[in-house]
């Protein structure tokens, strides 16, 4: 039996949609597999009665299939599925790390992700890999046609995730198909300065590159309280707040002393609205372990 710990993950950040993803110290998902004649899946953990065991549609036994290494599945979800956190492709990376390892196929990172990609095609209708990159490798990555960069970052973020509940595949439907040119150059920009922060550990620069005016407000529609959390979140001392992967979940970026006050005003905030919510204090974490 082979067992690995795949994190959350953040994608988009604001100014990199379907490119930069981070992988969080917490939560976490835990995938346990065993070579069986054909695949079967169990899933046990938050919002596990949400998620299809039929091994066609969990991302982890598409996973399977791509691979070609049938297998038992148990997947103890940490990572509650449709959250923004990054759910489907915390199992999809495990699967894809925990199935190399028990089928002993040497497979470089980058297969491991296009593999694991399309695990999320199967759920969200789009192989992008800005989850499953940094669910794989941790750090900060950034994700294209022709290849993945990572950096390691050390920083102190809050993931928030009010009781809602908003699809990727639903929230890919009100990406604007088109933009501004003005916004174009201020989202270019974030991203620059993004990386920047990232590449020096500067909440300050990382909070600005949040900075985002075309698929972020459309995302932030969807989620109750995200106004309020932001605020709120922003007078806590929070350097940046966005809405993380296709929401509903929030990240916030800010300096270690002031993450437990950033973490209490989001929940308050989204409380004001009538919102329950968690918060996660976490950091950038690794990618996934084989335990
Ligand atoms: N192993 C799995 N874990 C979680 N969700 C899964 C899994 N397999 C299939 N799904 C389905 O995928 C959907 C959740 O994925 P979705 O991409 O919408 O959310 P997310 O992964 O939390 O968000 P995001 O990609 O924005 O961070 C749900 O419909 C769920 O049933
Ligand atoms: N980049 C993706 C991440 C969610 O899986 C999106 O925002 O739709």
């Amino acid at each position: 039996m082979i067992a690995v710990r795949a994190p959350a993950t953040s994608a988009n950040l604001g100014s990199g949609f379907d490119v930069f993803g981070v992988a969080l110290d917490r939560p976490a998902d835990v995938v346990r597999v065993e070579r069986a004649a054909e695949t079967t899946i169990e899933v046990t953990g938050a919002g596990a009665q949400y998620i299809p065991e039929d091994p066609a549609k969990n991302t982890a036994g598409v996973v399977a299939a791509e691979l070609g290494a049938p297998a038992h599945i148990r997947i103890d979800k940490g990572v509650r599925p449709s959250s923004g956190l990054g759910s489907s492709a915390a199992s999809a990376a495990g699967a894809a790390v925990a199935l190399a390892e028990l089928y002993d196929r040497s497979l470089s990172d980058e297969e491991l992700v296009r593999i694991a990609a399309e695990g999320e095609a199967a759920v969200s209708g789009d192989a992008h890999a800005d989850n499953v990159a940094p669910a794989i490798l941790g750090g900060f990555t950034v994700v294209r046609d022709d290849g993945i960069e990572r950096v390691n970052a050390d920083l102190s973020l809050v993931a928030c995730l009010p009781d809602i509940v908003v699809s990727t595949r639903d929230a890919r439907g009100v990406v604007p198909d088109s933009a501004a040119m003005s916004d174009v150059v201020d989202t270019v920009g974030s991203a620059a300065t993004l990386v920047l922060g990232m590449c020096r550990n500067d909440p300050e620069r990382v909070g600005r590159g949040f900075e985002e005016h075309v698929v972020t407000p459309a995302r932030a529609a969807l989620v109750d309280g995200y106004a309020d959390a932001c605020d709120a979140a922003r007078d806590a001392g929070a350097t940046g707040v966005t809405v993380s992967g296709a929401g509903p979940g929030v990240l916030a970026v800010c300096r270690e002393r002031d993450q437990k006050r950033v973490a209490g005003a989001l929940v308050g905030g989204f409380d004001d609205a009538g919102v329950d919510a968690t918060a996660y204090r976490t950091t950038v974490g690794d990618g996934a372990t084989i335990l």
